[in-house]
């Protein structure tokens, strides 16, 4: 049986420090840092992820504003709460909760977030920065995958990675992180041909296709180290699952993360990590 690396425990233990080093900055610099987060109408999934971003902040002792708006909010409107917490000096990072109402363009809303409030790390700026090796934020979910590694001491350097789902959010920056480490690193994606023949070589096997239960026990190497980024609902069940069959897996695995439990917790708390980024940056600049 693999070791089932947990993401809610490191999510913890980064909380806590996250905690101790933001009480001391209302001596040092004045205030705490403040997230603003933009939530357009009422998706279960958005409201419930939301609510789990406020509840971090409450718990590490940032500041929240949370602007809820319903879905009938023109692109325009949403435009102008953009560009008004871009020029409110009083917030440190901007995040508008994704996916947005099918009447916006996405890209047009993450675009108009000034780059050093942006703490999703999804304007242009910041994926130039990442894939250009400048300073920037990095994407929370890519970076809490890196974190679970390294709190797993596992060896990325010469290894072959093989990233499944080819996002801007997460299978693109994640192959260039795991790049920049020196693994030798293949993306599959929906045109691959034979993709059990290309996963079965992964000594790191990153699943991010958004298909529950898609990683089946013969696309995996025996002793590999599996990595879970799905968040969907098994069809059967309709309970949460990944997209690894993680019964079937878990005897093949050298380590595995399990969904819930695994990336999720540390993509909101890459996030606060963003935050206080952020945050001291802006201070820097005073
Ligand atoms: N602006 C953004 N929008 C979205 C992002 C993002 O990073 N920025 N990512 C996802 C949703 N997401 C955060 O927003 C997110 C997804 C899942 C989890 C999580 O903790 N999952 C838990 C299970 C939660 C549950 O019970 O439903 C787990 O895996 O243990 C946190 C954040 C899309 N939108």
């Amino acid at each position: 049986m693999a070791i089932v690396i947990s993401g809610k425990e490191l999510a913890t233990l980064r909380r806590g420090a996250m905690k101790e080093e933001v009480s001391t900055f209302t001596e040092k610099y004045g205030r705490v840092p403040h997230l603003a987060v933009v939530l357009v109408g009422e998706d279960p999934g958005s409201v419930s992820y939301v609510a789990g971003k406020e509840k971090a902040c409450i718990e590490i002792g940032i500041k929240n504003t949370t602007i809820r708006r319903p879905n009938t909010i023109s692109q325009d409107e949403l435009l102008a709460i953009v560009n008004e917490l871009n020029q409110d000096d009083s917030v440190d990072g901007i995040l508008v909760q994704l996916p947005l109402p099918k009447h916006m363009d996405s890209d047009f809303i993450i675009n108009a977030i000034v780059p050093e409030k942006d703490v999703d790390g999804f304007h242009p700026y910041n994926v130039a920065s990442l894939y250009l090796k400048q300073p920037g934020t990095v994407s929370c979910t890519p970076k809490g995958i890196m974190e679970i590694l390294d709190y797993a001491h596992i060896e990325i350097e010469g290894k072959r990675a093989v990233v499944i789902g080819r996002s801007n959010i997460v299978g693109m920056p994640v192959s260039k992180l795991l790049l920049d480490r020196n693994a030798t690193v293949t993306i599959c994606h929906s045109r691959t041909k034979n993709i059990s023949e290309v996963t079965s070589e992964a000594d790191i096997l990153i699943a991010a296709v958004g298909k529950p239960l898609f990683v089946k026990a013969d696309m995996v190497k025996e002793g590999a180290v599996v990595i879970d980024v799905g968040v969907n609902r098994n069809p059967e069940t309709g309970k949460l699952c990944g997209d690894v069959d993680f019964e079937a897996v878990k005897d093949k695995a050298s380590y595995i993360t399990k969904v819930p439990g695994g990336v999720g917790p540390m993509t909101i708390t890459c996030l606060m990590e963003n935050t206080i980024e952020c945050f001291l940056k802006h201070m820097e600049e005073k």
